[in-house]
């Protein structure tokens, strides 16, 4: 589990780091520069390659500098080095880094207005124009700049941040570097893992700079990022003598006569994921097809709800294709009524509680909710911004006690104690109809396996993902189907590496 920072806390962890290790700030700029040229040379080993390099005259531009010689070093001699020189103030190791640059025989310009800045060819840009330090929009020659650079063809790279994104927080501007790829140190930025910065980030990547880990862990900050390997902890193998008695019983409630399909994809994925029974309650309408896709599936009449015993069943995942027809109305209350166990509650069951809100206050503690963008914003309202919906999912996962899934190419898991999980895994090739039913039903079987709702969610959401990326090599999209047959072969893998 890593622990995201805003630029704040990592210009703190900047400072102690120096303070403590102890490190001069310069040389910890080398060493950044370092990580960002052990990368660089990996992607890019062709000594030919034309390169711009556009520095500020704070600690970005300092990187930018370093990287300058560091390149001439490595044997790269096409690179011309620009100083955006609109303002007096420049930082020490700015300085430093420009006295040091001089001494090579590296071409360095600077560029007073943007206006003088003449298009030259070139394969790659390097931007280390402004990173962390940006405290406002970008305007004036910054602006124009920074415009004028996203013109510009070659293969854009960003030193830590591309310049004019905010780390963490809403957009200021439009006026942002384009990159093709960012290289950021230590962490990635908040902003990198919300939509907002897809047309300025294409690809990123985080090189350690060795600031202290100690310090950050004792940091606060309620966001973290998870992957494999801390799923890997503590995936549980199937141990001698257990059986499908003791793995759970889930009941998947969902479908309606026109979406029985969303029905089967939720039950099939329950039961692929390991839970020891499933039992569906669907339309009596989708018995046969039941039958024919998940015949290992069990299935009880919604014409018998009154005889059903809701003690046989660790947890009812209840939503996918169940409309909100009067009908499913009266199965949620049922089911919020009588079943106290955690409840995965996602799509038409989300869509119904936003209609009536009464019902949040049945929902059982360590229940989870599982809404895209807009099922999100029916339940809580609209909002204009993904941090206004950041800052709702915490306050509403505290407050009502549950897990909200907030999906997204980067799944966010707001906990009851007010911490946010990124999640690592997922591809753009997942990205069809049906894939949130899986999750529902991988969700559902991995509580009714026993484990605790949050290591359930956590181990649900990163294989869903997992998997899809898996496929995403493969396929050009991953139907959520083949998603289905995926999850014991992966769940298999995370297990045993
Ligand atoms: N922390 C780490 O781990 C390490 C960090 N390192 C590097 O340091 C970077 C952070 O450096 P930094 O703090 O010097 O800030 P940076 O982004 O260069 O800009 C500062 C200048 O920009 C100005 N300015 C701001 N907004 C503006 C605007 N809209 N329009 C115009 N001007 C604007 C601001 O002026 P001011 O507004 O304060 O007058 C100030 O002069 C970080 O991204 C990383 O690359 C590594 O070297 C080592 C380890
Ligand atoms: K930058």
């Amino acid at each position: 589990m890593l622990k995201l920072l805003t630029a704040l806390q990592t210009r703190q962890a900047d400072d102690y780091t120096i303070v403590n290790e102890p490190i001069l700030s310069s040389e910890l700029m080398e060493r950044a520069a370092k990580a960002f040229i052990k990368v660089f040379l990996d992607r890019f080993p062709d000594r030919k390659k034309h390169i711009l390099i556009f520095c500020g005259k704070g600690n970005n531009g300092g990187d930018g500098l370093v990287i300058s010689r560091m390149l001439f070093d490595e044997g790269y001699h096409h690179v011309h080095t620009y100083i955006a020189d609109f303002s007096e103030k420049q930082s020490e190791d700015y300085l430093l880094n420009l006295e040091r640059l001089q001494q090579k025989d590296v071409s360095i310009f600077y560029i007073n207005q943007a206006a003088d800045l003449e298009f030259i060819e070139s394969d790659l840009i390097i931007d280390a124009l402004l990173g962390s330090g940006l405290n406002k929009a970008l305007q004036g020659e910054w602006e124009k700049l920074v415009k004028k650079i996203n013109k510009f063809s070659g293969f854009k790279i960003s030193v830590d941040v591309p310049t004019g994104l905010p780390c963490e927080g809403e957009l200021l501007s439009e006026a942002i570097i384009k990159s093709d790829l960012t290289i950021a140190f230590q962490r990635p930025k908040l902003n990198f893992l919300l939509p907002i910065s897809s047309p300025y980030i294409k690809e990123w990547k985080v090189v350690n700079i060795g600031l202290d880990e100690n310090f950050i862990q004792s940091t606060s900050s309620p966001y973290f990022w998870f992957w494999k390997a801390d799923i890997q902890k503590y995936i549980k193998p199937r141990q001698a003598f257990e059986h499908k008695g003791l793995l759970g019983h889930a009941l998947m409630v969902a479908g309606a006569d026109e979406t029985i399909g969303a029905a089967l994809l939720c039950t099939e994925a329950c039961h692929r994921s390991g839970a020891g029974l499933t039992t569906a309650l669907i339309p009596e309408m989708g018995l046969r097809a039941l039958n024919a896709r998940v015949p290992e599936a069990m299935y009880f009449s919604r014409n018998n709800l009154d005889k059903i015993d809701w003690l046989k069943y660790e947890v009812i995942g209840i939503g996918p294709g169940l409309g909100v027809s009067e009908e499913s109305s009266k199965l949620l209350n049922e089911v919020l009524a009588n079943f106290k166990k955690p409840i995965v509650i996602d799509a038409d069951a989300i869509n119904l509680l936003a209609q009536n809100h009464q019902l949040m206050k049945l929902i059982p503690q360590k229940s989870v909710l599982t809404p895209h963008m807009k099922e999100f914003d029916r339940l809580f309202g609209t909002h204009d911004s993904w941090w206004e919906r950041i800052e709702t999912a915490l306050k509403k996962s505290v407050e009502l006690k549950v897990y909200i899934v907030l999906k997204n190419r980067y799944t966010m898991i707001f906990t009851p104690e007010g911490i946010c999980y990124f999640n690592s895994s997922g591809s753009p090739a997942m990205a069809s109809g049906g894939m949130g039913d899986v999750l529902t039903g991988m969700i559902t079987s991995m509580i009714a396996q026993g484990y605790a709702v949050e290591k359930a969610v956590q181990l649900a959401v990163f294989s869903h993902g997992y998997a899809g990326e898996q496929l995403a090599h493969k396929m050009y999209v991953v139907p959520a189907s083949n998603l289905i047959k995926q999850i014991p072969y992966i769940l298999r893998e995370l297990m045993v590496k």
